[in-house]
């Protein structure tokens, strides 16, 4: 059978079960079955928990009813003293006509009868104990015991009510039995006992006298009296039985005092034997009292001249009658019982011997058990981890009594006393131990003996809170134990052989008792549910709240993790597009490599696989086929404002030295096709070594400085052909490294002049050689660094880094085999014109800050105060030297150019280069501006933004454009904006 799972619910609580047991097939359980082949079985529907059911609840903090005060009786104790009687009365008393029951030994205080006078005179003259008021006595001991034994007064209190000597036996009845009494006629059992001292009064109170009834021909008036409210008498019948309990040498034993009555038993609190006699009105039941007190033991005693010897016991049983039918459950099984107890007695006072004193010592000892069962009773009450002592079993007296004793019925106390001084003993004795009675309680005494009635009368609410809570289960378990002790009550009752009531009465009160302590148990257990239900509901509620915490927390960390994984997604990208532009990092970094290669001489040497001293023309040849694109990637490295303001403050330091700034960069070299950038091949670059051209007749090399490794170009010219060189050289290393030519710095500087035979390279090799740049690096301290690009050896284009002119003039070498020593009209033509201008013996170099109206409009570099960097396209054609300018017209392509920044001081306008004589004498100069020349690139990359290639170039093509060159005017453009966007980008970068 395929069966649906309940839905599931989050705040759900599964709860398991022990294994279930097999239930009973009821039919009720039979018609839940769900047949096989139902296929539209739905799930029946759980019912929420009852939680404001629940919370509606009030639970009373004390869960035990029986701590309710409102439904609790105190133990009524009623303090009554005896007047103090004249002493005709006690000698009277003291008659051995009415003593003659008494046994021998006599009293032997009588040995002494004028003494005994004069002391009962004493005695009636002083009392010890006095009403303070209807609840409270004074006790004052005799003068003799203040004195000697420093006793004080004492005052008791609490009572229900306190009886004066002069109260009369009416108001004793009103006040203590009466109601009582009502209560027995309303269908409420009750006690009254006696205890006090002998002679205080006991019996005197409870039978009186004929003159003078005591309490119980009072009742029985009371209880025969036609009741005049209800209209009509009362339809019932009363039972009397009256005993007493007497001492004997083996123990005790019960005599029924009702006429024929015989010694009686007792069996589990039931006497058997006990004759209840029903009497019909008040003088049958006076006449059954009469004769019952002709019945009971009595004996004359020093203390009391009729003194009882007996416990006398009288219940008056109220027996059920109809009224036309009904039931009146009032007077079914309601006793009112009557004890007069027998007065403790001082053998020292009473001069009991033989019987007497048997029988005293069972007196005493019954009042004692008497008093002991109610003090545990009152201790047990005050700490119920105290167990309630057993001490009813110690006497007959106290195991009849025994509900009363332990608090199940309600009862009464009336305490006798006696008011002489000579009775302070026994007085103050007795208030010691019986005054704390009056705190006994006697809890829900009428709902136990009601206990059916109570349970019919539940209310239907209360009903309906057991079904929930007990279960269904237990109400019928309530039921039926009702019922069962309904028959069980009717059952003893029928099956009561026995008429007598008071056999019934005790094992129905039993029945009664035993469902008023199931109802307790069921209530406690209900309180007990309710509490824990509560509580469980607490819980929830707390695990609730807690649980809407942890999920707004996890939510939040849901979030948390989404924008983290948006972020990771996004890095992800960025990494992605990072390395889509991996090659041009790639690139960045080989450049960065490049500059430090650049300045690294041992890099250098392993880079290009060879010293400076090993340098082969063809190997120089190659890599300058591999340094084109070098040139362009290593700019940027360079290209920042540092050389620049460098050179500001060179210009300014050498103001007066004239010396001038001639930084000169050739940005774009487009006269081949290995221009064109590829970042793949900067790999095998090799910027140190640039075979350019040969110069035709002169070598200009000079050595540089820079903050790193030192990079100087030399420029060889020889005859006809140019030799373009870059060596490097470390800061303070005087063995520079030359590239392209195979000659250091110091044989330059040293000789001032290479030969060609030395320094030449194949002529017509280099003029097959691709890369066409020439620098030109002039001075010592200060330089001039010219880089002249040119394509098969027609207009190179000059470019030059400022320098001064005097340093220029002093490493300027130009020699040719030819015209060595001409003078030299060198003419930069820029938008700051440089014009140098050597003689014979000198070149000199002027410069003219004019900026040329051609290249004005790009010019893009008014920072610098003193420093006008400008664009400059330097050809052969501008830069004149007179003396070989032919020759260099025959060489150079004047389609080449070349951009070129030249950085010029304006203070060095004026620029008189030293003659070659002076120029070989140069090394011996003490003095020596510094000199500062950036690398071509560097150069080239700083001032990458006033650049205007293309137009120039166009220009230049078209102006000395050849045929030849119109072929090469595509690549140019294309490797042009290569070179541009490649330096754009790496700028952005
Ligand atoms: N309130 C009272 N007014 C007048 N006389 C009283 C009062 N109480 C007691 N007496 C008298 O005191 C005497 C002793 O009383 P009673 O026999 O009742 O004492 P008791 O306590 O019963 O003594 P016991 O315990 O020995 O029987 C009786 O003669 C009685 O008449």
């Amino acid at each position: 059978m395929e069966t649906k799972s309940p839905p599931t619910c989050p705040y759900s609580v599964t709860v398991r079960r022990n294994p279930p047991r097999k239930a009973r097939p009821t039919t009720t359980a039979k018609s839940r079955q769900i047949p096989a082949h139902s296929s539209s079985w739905t799930v029946p529907e759980v019912p929420s928990f009852p939680t404001e059911e629940i919370l509606s609840m009030e639970v009373s903090e004390n869960p035990n009813p029986k701590s309710d005060s409102s439904a609790s009786e105190n133990l009524r104790v009623f303090l009554r003293i005896r007047p103090l009687l004249p002493s005709t009365t006690l000698i009277r008393d003291q008659n051995p006509k009415s003593r003659a029951r008494n046994v021998w030994p006599q009293n032997p205080a009588k040995k002494n009868p004028a003494r005994d006078k004069i002391s009962n005179k004493k005695k009636t003259r002083d009392a010890c104990v006095k009403a303070n008021d209807h609840q409270s006595v004074t006790l004052s001991p005799p003068l003799n015991l203040q004195e000697s034994k420093r006793v004080k007064s004492e005052v008791y209190e609490g009572f229900s009510h306190v009886f004066a000597s002069d109260s009369s036996q009416e108001e004793v009845y009103e006040k203590m039995v009466s109601p009582l009494v009502e209560d027995f006629l309303t269908g409420k059992s009750g006690m009254l006992a006696t205890l006090g001292p002998s002679g205080s009064g006991k019996t005197h109170t409870v039978f009186g006298t004929p003159r003078d009834p005591g309490i119980l021909p009072r009742t029985l008036h009371r209880i025969f009296k036609p009741n005049v409210e209800m209209g009509s008498e009362p339809r019932r019948s009363f039972s009397i039985s009256i005993f007493e309990i007497q001492s004997e040498r083996k123990g005790e034993k019960l005599f029924d005092l009702s006429p024929g009555g015989a010694e009686l038993s007792m069996q589990n609190s039931t006497i058997k034997g006990l004759q209840e006699v029903t009497v019909s009105d008040a003088r049958q039941a006076e006449s059954l009292v009469a004769h019952a007190m002709l019945n009971r033991l009595t004996a004359s005693t020093n203390a009391n001249s009729q003194s009882s010897r007996s416990q006398c016991i009288i219940n008056i049983c109220s027996v059920a009658s109809k009224f036309k039918g009904e039931d009146d459950y009032q007077g079914n099984n309601v006793v009112l019982s009557i004890v007069d107890l027998a007065g403790a007695e001082r053998e020292k006072k009473t001069g009991n011997q033989g019987a007497r004193l048997v029988e005293s010592n069972f007196i005493n000892n019954t009042s004692m058990v008497f008093g002991l069962c109610l003090r545990s009773l009152l201790e047990h009450q005050k700490n119920p981890k105290r167990p309630l002592q057993k001490h009813f079993q110690n006497s007959l007296l106290t195991r009849y009594l025994r509900d009363y004793l332990e608090g199940k019925k309600r009862m009464a106390l009336i305490l006798t006393v006696k008011s002489g001084e000579e009775d302070y003993l026994d007085t103050t004795y007795l208030l010691r131990h019986a005054s704390p009675f009056m705190r006994i309680r006697f809890d829900n005494v009428e709902e136990q003996q009601n206990n059916k009635r109570q349970s019919q009368a539940l209310s239907r609410n209360e009903r309906l809170k057991r079904m929930k809570f007990s279960g269904v289960e237990a109400c019928v378990i309530e039921e039926g134990n009702a019922n069962e002790d309904e028959h069980r009550t009717s059952g003893q009752v029928c099956a009561k052989e026995d008429p007598k009531i008071f056999k019934s009465e005790i094992p129905d009160c039993a029945s009664l008792e035993s469902s008023y302590v199931e109802l307790a148990e069921k209530e406690r257990s209900s309180q007990i549910w309710q509490n824990f239900a509560k509580a469980f509901w607490n819980a929830l509620r707390q695990y609730k709240e807690k649980l809407k915490v942890a999920e707004h927390e996890i939510q939040h960390l849901t979030e948390n993790l989404k924008l983290e994984k948006t972020r990771y997604v996004e890095l992800e990208k960025k990494l992605e597009e990072a390395k889509s532009c991996g090659t041009c990092s790639q690139q960045k970094s080989v450049e960065i490599a490049l500059v430090e290669t650049e300045r690294n001489f041992n890099q250098r040497e392993k880079l290009n696989g060879l010293g400076f001293s090993d340098f082969d023309e063809s190997k120089a040849d190659l890599c300058s086929s591999n340094t084109g694109p070098s040139e362009c990637h290593c700019s940027p490295q360079k290209y920042d404002s540092t050389p620049r303001r460098d050179q500001v403050m060179f210009s300014k330091t050498n103001i007066e030295q004239h010396a001038f700034n001639v930084r000169a960069a050739s940005e774009s070299i487009r006269t081949s096709d290995k221009f064109d950038f590829n970042p793949d091949e900067n790999q095998n670059i090799s910027p140190q070594v640039q075979v350019r051209e040969y110069c035709p007749s002169q070598w200009v090399d000079k050595e540089q400085e820079l903050d790193g490794p030192v990079r100087s170009l030399v420029v060889g010219v020889v005859d006809d052909s140019y030799f373009s060189g870059e060596f490097s050289q470390q800061k303070n290393r005087k063995d520079p490294i030359f590239s392209g030519s195979g000659h250091n710095a110091e044989d330059l500087q040293d000789s001032k002049c290479l030969e060609m035979d030395d320094a030449c390279v194949d002529n017509e090799q280099v003029k097959d050689a691709p890369v066409r740049s020439l620098v030109v690096d002039v001075g010592d301290d200060s330089s001039l660094s010219v880089e002249i690009s040119q394509k098969y050896q027609i207009d190179p284009i000059f470019s030059g880094s400022g320098h001064n002119a005097g340093d220029l003039q002093d490493s300027i070498c130009l020699e040719t085999d030819d015209t060595n020593a001409d003078v030299t009209d060198l003419t930069v033509s820029s938008s700051q014109s440089l014009v140098m201008r050597r003689d014979e013996s000198c070149s000199s170099v002027e410069l003219d800050n004019v900026l040329s109206e051609e290249e004005q409009g790009s010019s893009n570099l008014p920072e610098l105060e003193d420093i006008v960097s400008t664009k400059v396209c330097a050809t052969l054609d501008s830069l004149v030297c007179e003396s070989r300018v032919e020759k260099s017209e025959e060489l150079l392509d004047p389609l080449t150019s070349v951009q070129e920044n030249l950085v010029i001081t304006k203070d060095s306008e004026d620029v008189n280069a030293p003659s070659s004589e002076q120029r070989v004498d140069m090394p011996s100069k003490p003095e020596k501006p510094r000199r500062r020349l950036l690398p071509a690139s560097s150069v080239l990359l700083r001032d990458f933004n006033t650049l205007d290639i293309d137009d120039k170039s166009e220009k230049r093509k078209e102006s000395k454009g050849g045929k030849k060159f119109n072929a090469d005017e595509r690549n140019r453009t294309q490797g042009s904006i290569s070179l541009l966007r490649l330096l754009n980008h790496n700028v952005r970068v």
